[in-house]
């Protein structure tokens, strides 16, 4: 596997490569879902019959609707539950949403059933997890891992700190993981595994260090 960054690593990464690199951040996330969205035909474990993405309304929720466009596009039968406050939801989540809108995608609320899905998509929180767990995201995380659904990660598994790979409260135990650049430090450790199951390390135009950078 190649080499791991730490969290803090990934976001500078994400940053200098949008904001000085000028590769603009809807193309990352274009790039971010459909490498994921090819990982998840290529894991034989997971049964794509009837998918619910679980999306927070950060960019790993943008990732996560990038997703579910591209099933709906190629005729697989998938939902969306969104997480969270929608007034503080990221310029690029609230894109996707709108094109997931144009495609109408359908929505469900808290109350869904998960027994009903045969894989859940976890784009719950990524590189941007700062704190504990709780309310409505802990019963979510709660209730995926309790289904009968197997679970595909988005970046990091929600809940797992990234750097220790510690639960910060409660955390998404995945059957596989997409992780966007490189694997996050805290990943590749031992407690991790249960948690991030395999991994699929995604190039999405992200690179650490630059052969023609001048500086
Ligand atoms: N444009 C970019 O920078 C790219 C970002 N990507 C994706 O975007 C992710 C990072 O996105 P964001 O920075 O929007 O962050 P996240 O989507 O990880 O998190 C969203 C927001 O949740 C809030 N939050 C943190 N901890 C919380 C908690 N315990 N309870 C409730 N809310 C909490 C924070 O305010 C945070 O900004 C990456 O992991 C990756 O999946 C990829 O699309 C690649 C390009
Ligand atoms: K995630």
């Amino acid at each position: 596997m190649t080499q791991a960054i730490t969290v803090e690593e990934s976001r500078e990464l994400d940053d200098k490569t949008i904001n000085k690199i000028g590769i603009p951040s809807l193309v990352l996330m274009e790039r971010a879902g459909l490498k994921i969205y090819e990982n998840m035909l290529d894991n034989k474990d997971l049964d794509l019959s009837n998918v619910l993405i679980l999306a927070g309304t950060g960019n790993n929720g943008g990732d996560g609707l990038v997703v579910a466009r591209l099933l709906a596009t190629h005729g697989y039968q998938v939902s969306i539950l969104t997480v969270g406050n929608p007034d503080h939801a990221s310029e690029d989540h609230l894109a996707q949403a709108r094109i997931c809108n144009y495609y109408q995608i359908p929505k469900v609320f808290m109350n869904a059933d998960f027994n009903k899905f045969t894989t859940l998509v976890d784009a719950l929180f990524g590189s941007g997890l700062s704190r504990n767990v709780g309310g409505d995201f802990a019963t979510v995380i709660d209730k995926a891992n309790a289904s009968t659904a197997k679970i595909h990660a988005i970046d990091i598994p929600s809940g797992l700190n990234g750097d220790t790979g510690e639960v910060m409260g409660t955390a998404i135990k995945a059957t596989s993981t997409s992780t966007v650049a490189y694997p996050k430090v805290g990943m590749l450790k031992d407690q991790a595994k249960p948690y991030t199951g395999k991994i699929y390390v995604d190039d999405i135009g992200i690179y650490r260090g630059n052969a023609f950078e001048n500086e």
